[in-house]
């Protein structure tokens, strides 16, 4: 089969969708890859790595789009991309339909076959082609909060940490999976007072466990989320329900509550935001105010770290890759319910019931497109 990796447009995003040796399995698998020109550079990855891998170097995105029968990316296809995608191609990538009609428009007229990686499920109900870049984006989290929090960049001032005598931020973290987790302890490790809040008492449970006294948890309702917003420095937003919008756990009435300056980090801003006042923002241009309160709503923050990202996200779609690629999408799903969980897209209809059902469309079943 022919792969292809174009190199990333979506602004400030350095990430590629697929490592030099990744390319090189792919190669040993009797496959044809090719590799837009300078498609690795933002991770430190060059040309020459990829030819002495066994890739081929296309000039431009357009032979790509044009000969390739799967395309590998990471972030979501932006409109350019999306007009050169047709009928019976294959797309592997980061999508986040639910909160995307324009680029769900385009999927279902293009005729192709898209694959999400934020849908794809494992045996223990986790998300491991999503779990990777929530371990970055939630590590990264505190750290661009609280630079927010500074007062130079409209925050409030607070270090997170504290010094002797004065005590450390106020840290909340709305949501206890992949991002709230890996939030929860770089906040703790520098020294911030930190709860998480989750639905689900089984996963509290199993912070308790794993973490102790390093982080504080609490069972999520309206009640208890208004409180300990209302008192906190930060709060960082990472809920998730698989391929639906995010639910908007604090609106804007409940900002005039919090204090001056503290800022909201909305993690889950690629499933539409956990906050009613949140709009997505980019590297460029990153943190926006709203009554006072500080927002930093990134949709794809671990491209700030595109060399670590790369490399983690490159492990993690490898295997599913090299199913594709070997057996095609038919077969691949039919024998993998967990990749299967991943199809959103094919021949100009969605086959994801919670993103058919945020977008009020239609959707067939994974089975019903294989049939
Ligand atoms: N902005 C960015 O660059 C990135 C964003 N993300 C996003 O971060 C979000 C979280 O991802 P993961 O941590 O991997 O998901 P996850 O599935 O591991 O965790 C989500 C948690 O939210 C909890 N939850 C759901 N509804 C809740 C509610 N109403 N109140 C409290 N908890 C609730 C669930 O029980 C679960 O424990 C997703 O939207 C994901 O796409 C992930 C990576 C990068
Ligand atoms: C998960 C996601 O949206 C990202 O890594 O950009
Ligand atoms: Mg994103």
């Amino acid at each position: 089969m022919k792969i292809g990796c174009p190199a990333e447009i979506k602004p400030q995003e350095y990430r590629v969708g697929l490592t030099p040796h990744a390319a090189r399995e792919v190669v040993a698998h009797g496959h044809q890859v090719l590799v837009q020109a300078g498609a690795g550079l933002g991770a430190g990855f060059t040309d020459e790595d990829y030819t002495a891998a066994g890739a081929q170097i296309a000039d431009s995105a357009a032979q790509i789009w044009a000969e390739a029968e799967l395309i590998v990316k990471v972030k979501e296809p932006q409109a350019p991309e999306r007009a050169q995608l047709s009928e019976g191609q294959l797309l592997f990538t980061y999508l986040h339909l639910a909160p995307d009609p324009d680029q769900t428009r385009d999927l279902l007229a293009s005729g192709a076959t898209c694959i999400a990686y934020e849908t794809v499920t494992d045996a223990r109900g986790g998300l491991p082609l999503l779990a990777p870049m929530s371990e970055v984006a939630g590590r990264l989290a505190p750290q661009m909060g609280a630079w927010a929090l500074q007062k130079a960049n409209g925050g409030r001032g607070v270090l997170m940490g504290g010094v002797p005598g004065v005590g450390p931020a106020q840290v909340v973290v709305l949501g206890g999976g992949v991002v709230g987790t890996h939030a929860a302890r770089i906040a703790a490790g520098m020294g911030a007072d930190v709860t998480v809040l989750d639905r689900s008492l089984p996963r509290l449970r199993q912070l308790d466990e794993a973490f102790g006294s390093l982080f504080k948890t609490r069972y999520s309702t309206e009640g208890s989320t208004t409180e300990l917003v209302s008192g906190a420095d930060m709060v960082i937003g990472a809920v998730l329900i698989p391929g639906a919008a995010a639910p908007k756990l604090v609106t804007r009435d409940g900002l005039r509550d919090m204090k001056p300056g503290a800022v909201l980090v909305d993690v889950a801003i690629d499933q539409g935001g956990c906050f009613e006042t949140s709009r997505a923002t980019t590297h460029d241009d990153p943190v926006y105010t709203v009554d006072g309160i500080q927002h930093y709503c990134v949709a794809n923050m671990p491209g700030a770290v595109p060399r670590s990202s790369t490399l983690a996200l490159g492990n993690a779609t490898l295997p599913f890759l090299l199913a594709l690629a070997d057996k095609g999408w038919r077969t691949a799903c039919a024998e993998d319910p967990h990749l299967r969980g991943g199809l959103n897209v094919h021949a100009g209809q969605l086959t994801n019931g919670a993103v058919a059902a945020a977008l009020s469309l239609p959707a067939i079943t994974p089975e019903e497109a294989l049939a």
